[in-house]
């Protein structure tokens, strides 16, 4: 394929961006995307899968390109060129690419290969951590695995319609999808579309979401009728698809801590035809308070280090810090100790993350289990859905019974 110069700068600056800026890396793609109307899928697709490879392998070509953060404009040609070596393009005759040492990057690309935190390009400190909490055997899998892209997967939304249906309207669009036999509504589509265009997408017929969030809200199960509350509703990625489970039927809360997500989630519901959900702002402990024991089943999608999803956020690496997971950890835990009030006698708790971490699930609901709050549970099931053996983002998700 022909490096084009107009794509090749937008990757440019699209890596100065979230590297010397920090802006995020998805936001950033579907920034500078916006910026040329005449870039076709395969134009588009090429931006977005440089960018995202080259935030993901950032500290392999990094030690090849000799470089460091942050960038100058020539550091982004250079690390550029390794990306190009490394993926066989013969190099264009561009003067700022003039003088990439080839051989030298094939050569001592041999040499980090052997090392994963250059290989699979980690942070010293979370590939240790990885190892201490997975072992080396599994943290070996996981990080070749995260570093996969991401699927495109859709959830059909059954209020508008059924998965068929969808699959037979995207075909229309000359788009070709595939149901996954083991998740309900997802639809798989083997090649990269822009779905949001699509009327389908306009009129709510689907959203864009993995394959194993997809599972989050069929662990809550929750039934027509019942009173539903999940906690960290963000914009609303579980909450759309709980509403949907639940056929419009009962009352479902969503809550946050941040008034503008709960606007996006208003704004999804309309788009979806979800009648069913009102939101509240976590903003005193009264909002707490009001709904002690009043629930059927309570979900926490608690907030994480996003470990699981970094297919999906490769920046997330070279953000965390041990600090960072120390003090989300402790917020898991009074996050836990807190909304688990809500659940009523007989009724459900699950608890989910975006993270494999064990300290970030098995540990928080062992004590969580073990506290006084935690008493009158029960743990009826957990599963930390790897991104290895699945192929798809990793979750975890633990299903708590109140007994007493
Ligand atoms: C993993 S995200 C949830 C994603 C969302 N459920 C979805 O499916 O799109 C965690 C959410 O927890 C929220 N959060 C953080 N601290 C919180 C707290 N103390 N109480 C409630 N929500 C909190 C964050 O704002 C964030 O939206």
């Amino acid at each position: 394929m022909r490096l084009h110069k107009n794509l090749v700068w937008a990757v440019i600056q699209g890596l100065e961006s979230i590297v010397n800026k920090e802006e995020q890396a998805d936001k950033a793609v579907e920034r500078i995307l916006k910026t040329d109307k005449r870039w076709g899928a395969r134009d588009r697709g090429f931006i977005a899968s440089t960018l995202y490879e080259m935030v993901r392998y950032r500290r392999l070509y990094e030690s090849l390109a000799e470089v460091k953060a942050p960038y100058k404009r020539s550091d982004c040609f250079r690390l550029f060129g390794v990306w190009a070596t490394l993926r066989g393009h013969a190099l264009p005759e561009w003067p700022e690419l003039q003088g990439t040492p080839v051989r030298r990057i094939k050569g001592r690309y041999e040499e980090a290969r052997k090392s994963r935190v250059l290989r699979e390009s980690f942070p010293d400190w979370l590939d240790q951590r990885c190892v201490e909490e997975l072992g080396e055997k599994r943290w070996e899998a996981e990080s070749a695995a995260l570093n996969k892209e991401a699927d495109l997967l859709l959830r059909t939304n059954t209020l508008k319609g059924n998965r068929q249906d969808l699959i037979a309207l995207l075909k229309e669009e000359q788009i070709e999808a595939k149901a996954l036999p083991k998740i309900a509504e997802a639809v798989l589509l083997p090649k990269r579309a822009n779905v949001f265009r699509l009327n389908a997408f306009k009129e709510g017929r689907f959203e864009v979401q993995d394959a194993n969030s997809q599972r989050v809200a069929h662990w809550v199960n929750p039934r027509p009728g019942e009173k539903v509350i999940d906690a960290c509703a963000g914009a609303g990625g579980k909450s759309l698809h709980l509403a949907a489970l639940m056929e419009n039927k009962g009352q479902l809360i969503g809550l946050d801590i941040f008034p503008a997500k709960l606007k996006e989630l208003k704004r999804r519901c309309r788009r979806a035809g979800v009648h069913n959900l009102e939101t509240r702002l976590l903003d005193s402990s009264k909002v707490v308070k009001k709904l002690k024991g009043s629930a059927d089943k309570v979900l926490i999608d608690a907030p994480c280090s996003g470990l699981g999803v970094l297919k999906r956020n490769p920046d997330t690496k070279w953000k965390l810090d041990p600090d960072f997971l120390k003090k989300i950890q402790e917020r898991q835990q009074e996050i836990l100790q807190q909304y688990s009030s809500w659940v009523k006698t007989g009724g459900e708790l699950t608890y989910a993350t975006c993270s494999i971490l064990p300290s970030e699930n098995e540990k928080q609901v062992e004590l969580f289990l073990k506290s006084e709050t935690g008493k009158g549970f029960k743990l009826l099931k957990q599963e930390t859905l790897f991104p290895s053996e699945t192929g798809f983002d990793g979750f975890f998700l633990a299903k708590l019974l109140k007994e007493s």
